[in-house]
Formats: C-alpha cells, structure tokens, sequence
C-alpha cells in the first residue's frame, strides 16, 4: 500500500499514523488527552486509519538559536525521511515529546509556584513548616491545573535534599489496596533506617471510604505521611477519621493573571520567544538573535482566560499552537513566524474544558441556576443555564432543579410554574438535545419571571423540623379521624364523632391530640 502510505502522517505526540485529513483533528485530541494523562490513539485504536509503515512528513528545521525549547527539539528530531533511517527517528522522537510542555514547567521550588499566596505563600504556617523541612499530613483540594501534583512535586523535591524523607507518588486511579500495602511495608523498613515515608496519593477521593480506611492507622502510627490530592470536596468526598488527621489545604482557581504569568515564564524561559507585539522591528537584531517564533502578548492573555484557571490546559494548548504553527510553515521564511491570537484560537475548542461534570462546577453552575431564580433575575437564570448546556450538562438534571424551583420558590403564587416544568421536563426528554436548549431556557426565564412564595416550602421545613426534635413516640392518629371498615373496629371507637363539616364548625380537632394549637404556617415566636 504504498500510494497510501504517502498520505499518512505521524502523529507527534502518540507516534501513530493517520490520514492527512484527519491528522490535524487527531493531534489536537491527543494533546489535550496527553496533558490530562490519556492517549487519544487508545480510544481511536478501533476505527483509526492508523498501519505499520511509518512515513513522516518533512519539517522545516528552526533556528539554532532556540534550543532548549522542548517543542523545538522534538521539531528537529522529526526531521526525518528516508525509510532506512525511521527507526531510529521513531525512538528519538519518542524520548523527547513524552514529556508535554506542562511537564517540563513543572515548578520544582517553593517560589516557583504562582499564586496561592493564602495556603502557602510568604508567612503561612505551611510555608514555613515546609521550609524547615516538616512535612504535615494534608490533603490538597482545588480545581484542576491549579497546581496540586506542583505542590507534592516541590515537596518531592524537598525529600530528595533531605536525606531523610523518602517521596512515593501513586495515583488512586491506578493503585489499589494492594499498592498501599506494599508501600508501608516498605515504609516499615525504611524507618528502621530513619527515613520517614512521604506518600503522595493524587486523586484521592477515587479511594472509597474503605480504602482509604487502609491508610488510616498507617497516617496515625507515623508509619506514613500523607498527602492527597482531590478536585473534590473532601468533605464529601473522604473519611472522617482521615480528614481529622490531615490539614486540608485549600486551593483556588488560578487568576488570569497568574496563568498569563505561567505562560509567560513557559515561553521565556524554555523556548526562547519572544512575547512582544508582532508590529516591533528587528532591525537592530542580529540574524541569529531573531526568534524563529513569536507569540504575541495578546495570545497569551486569551489563552489565560479562556483556560478557566488550569494551567495545564493553557500550557498545552500553547504547546499545541506553537507546534501546529510551525507545521504549516514548510518553507524557511526570512522573518520569525508569528503566533497570533487566530492561530492559538484555531487549536482550541472552548467547551472541551471548561466544565466538569463529576466535580464541584456542576453543581456550582446548577446552584447557581436555581438562586437567579429565586432572586428573580431573568438575564442571570438564562446565561447560567445557556451556560450549563454549553459546557455539556445533561438537560434532565438542570429540569429537575426547575422543577424544583418551581415549587419550593414560586409555589402557590403561581402554581402554573410547576406544570410548565413539569412540561419543559417532559419535553427535554422527548426531543433531547440541541433543541431542547430552548425549552430550558424559556423555563429558566418563566420561573424568574414568576412571582415568588416559599409559604409552603417554609412550612413543611418547619413541620420536618418538629417532626425530627419531637422525642418519644409520635401522637396517635386521633380516633374520630381513623377509618372503619370493619364492625370490630367501629366498635373500638374508630371513626366516631367525625362529620364531614369545616373545622371551624365541625367541632373536631384534625391535628394530634395535645398538638391542637400547632401552626406551622405561623409558628410561635416568629
Ligand atoms: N501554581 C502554579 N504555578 C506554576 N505552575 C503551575 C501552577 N499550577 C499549575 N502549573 C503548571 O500546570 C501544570 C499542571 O499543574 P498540576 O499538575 O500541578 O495541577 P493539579 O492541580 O495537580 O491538576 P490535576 O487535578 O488536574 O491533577 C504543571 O505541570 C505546571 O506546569
Ligand atoms: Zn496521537
């Protein structure tokens, strides 16, 4: 098949093959999956155009002056393209591009690690407890790319100097009890020797409670520091017992201007490119000193923004932008490519990553829904639903809490909110997304439209309240209120003295006996 051969082309980061046509959508797949841990070619395995020949495609070589940049030694090594040199190419190509941009900025110091000046910046007790090399047991939270594996990487670092701690990293994704084991047995040696085991759990909250109940005596004896990492609450998420003996460290979101400030440090330091505004002059520069590529300040704080405060994404779609740009430039041109704001906007999709369904932003997004309803706030309750749907929520969950709202926030004063709902409910299921967008949409919009009564929410929380405080057991259903079917039960009394009357001239109590004064729509002392 070689006509065809000549059509495929390698892809950079998983070493596959493919089709011209679909190289460029493969490759962007396989980068972002390759920053998150994944192989795209894994997944695409089964319907891939992918054969055993391997033919590259020629490159155009960069300028000598911007070695060190991870992108730009990978470019030159795929220089290749005659048959008999392939393999070693293959394996020389490989060695280098394993390592993704995000990677290699891994910070490996304290002061390398931007943001997060609250947890563990200058003066916190953390930061100096790190500084003098104590290592407290901790679970690290906070949303993806912040910088958590960062973190245990600067601690792995401070082991390694210490010459008394020993850093083992594994991830509950792929390690089970057994792993665990393995670790504190050795762990157990080791202390013999005075080397206190630092064990680095990622994705801690994949350990069900069981599991992590593993740790537990190991974390209380000292056999083993711990410390894990989550994306999700650890409240929910993790083992009372464990949580009491960790500090948990809280992490937010990145700012925009700390990934600008992360972008910037990857370009500057590991590439050799320049970021400045494409329009300045090289004129006063040497042949040599030109940049082969440059990334304009723009792209970069685009990129900061978009990438919702993971730092892994932006890298990688940097890494991605940078990679593709200089793809398309065959020939060798006089001046340095620039990279532009299009370029960077062309390798990514908006919706890939901004929204987590499994973790906290789901039901942020969801939560947040349902309180512009509830304050009334039309515009709010439309983007925070267009929102959720944009980012892939499924549309049975954002009607159900409309349904919800209905009820518990517009209740009887508008009692038609539930129906239509209801409806909107009924029709999502039916027609399925993308025309369903609007069904929600207009639902949101009704229901912040709508008047607002909790009166009935109110009461029944009130109700649920008493009915959890009260001890002992429950007031019997008052006799004249019981039904009585058989003869036996009309003679223990069961039905009699009820009339059919209102309660204001029945003579009748409807509520327990004793509770004949209870008000839950205006309970006393409110
Ligand atoms: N605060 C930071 N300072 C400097 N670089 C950072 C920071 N946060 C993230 N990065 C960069 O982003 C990459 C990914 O971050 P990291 O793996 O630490 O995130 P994480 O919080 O562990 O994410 P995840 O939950 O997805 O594993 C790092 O390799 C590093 O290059
Ligand atoms: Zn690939």
């Amino acid at each position: 098949m070689m006509a065809d051969s000549n059509n495929l082309i390698v892809c950079p980061v998983c070493n596959r093959e493919f089709k011209k046509e679909v190289i460029e959508e493969h490759v962007n797949k396989c980068l972002f999956l390759n920053a998150s841990g994944q192989s795209a070619s894994k997944r695409e395995l089964a319907n891939s155009d992918s054969t055993t020949t391997v033919t590259l495609p020629k490159r155009r070589k960069l300028n000598s002056t911007s070695t060190g940049c991870p992108i730009v030694e990978q470019k030159e090594s795929i220089e290749v393209v005659n048959s008999s040199q392939k393999h070693h190419a293959t394996v020389n190509r490989m060695n280098k591009i394993t390592v993704p941009l995000a990677e290699q900025m891994r910070p490996l110091l304290l002061d390398d690690i931007i943001g997060h000046i609250d947890s563990f910046g200058r003066g916190t007790m953390l930061r100096s407890m790190l500084e003098q090399r104590k290592i407290p047991n901790m679970i690290l939270w906070g949303p993806p790319g912040c910088g958590k594996t960062s973190l245990a990487n600067v601690i792995a670092n401070i082991c390694k100097e210490s010459k008394t701690m020993r850093f083992v990293k594994m991830s509950a994704t792929m390690a089970g009890i057994n792993d665990v084991k393995e670790i504190v047995k050795i762990a157990k040696n080791e202390a013999q020797f005075k080397k206190q085991t630092i064990l680095f759990m990622d994705e801690i909250h994949r350990f069900n409670k069981l599991q992590q109940d593993t740790f537990l005596q190991h974390v209380e004896n000292g056999t083993i520091t711990l410390i894990g990492a989550t994306t999700e609450n650890p409240s929910f998420s993790l083992n009372n017992a464990l949580l009491s003996r960790c500090r948990i460290i809280t992490m937010q979101k990145l700012s925009v201007a700390d990934v600008l400030e992360i972008l910037k440090r990857a370009v500057k330091k590991n590439c050799n490119i320049l970021v400045q505004d494409s329009r300045s002059s090289f004129d006063d520069m040497s042949k040599e000193q030109i940049p082969s590529i440059i990334v304009e300040e723009e792209s970069l704080r685009w990129l900061a923004e978009i990438c919702d405060g993971d730092a892994r994404i932006a890298l990688g779609a940097l890494e991605l932008a940078i990679t593709s740009r200089d793809t398309e430039s065959d020939v060798c041109k006089d001046g340095p490519t620039v990279l532009s704001l299009d370029d960077i906007k062309n390798g990514i999709k908006r919706t890939h990553m901004l929204y987590d369904k499994k973790g906290d932003e789901h039901y942020n997004t969801i939560s947040a829904i349902h309180k512009s309803i509830r304050a009334s706030d039309d515009n709010a309750a439309l983007y925070w639903t267009t929102r959720a749907l944009h980012g892939g929520e499924d549309p049975i969950f954002i009607a159900r809490r409309l349904i919800r709202a209905a009820c518990e926030d517009i209740g009887l004063a508008d009692q038609s909110a539930l129906v239509e709902a209801v409806a909107c409910l009924q029709g999502c299921q039916q027609i399925g997304m993308p025309e369903c967008d609007v069904l929600l949409a207009q639902c949101a919009v009704r229901l912040a439209r709508a008047q607002k009564s909790q009166e009935v929410y109110r009461a029944m929380k009130k109700c649920q309240s008493h009915l959890k405080e009260s001890k002992g057991p429950l007031p019997p259903v008052p006799l004249h209120l019981r039904n009585a079917p058989t003869k036996l039960m009309k003679q223990l009394g069961f039905g009699s003295g009820y009339n059919m009357l209102h309660k204001d001239e029945s003579g009748l109590s409807y509520m327990p006996q004793g509770m004949e004064d209870y008000d839950f729509f205006n309970p006393p002392g409110v």
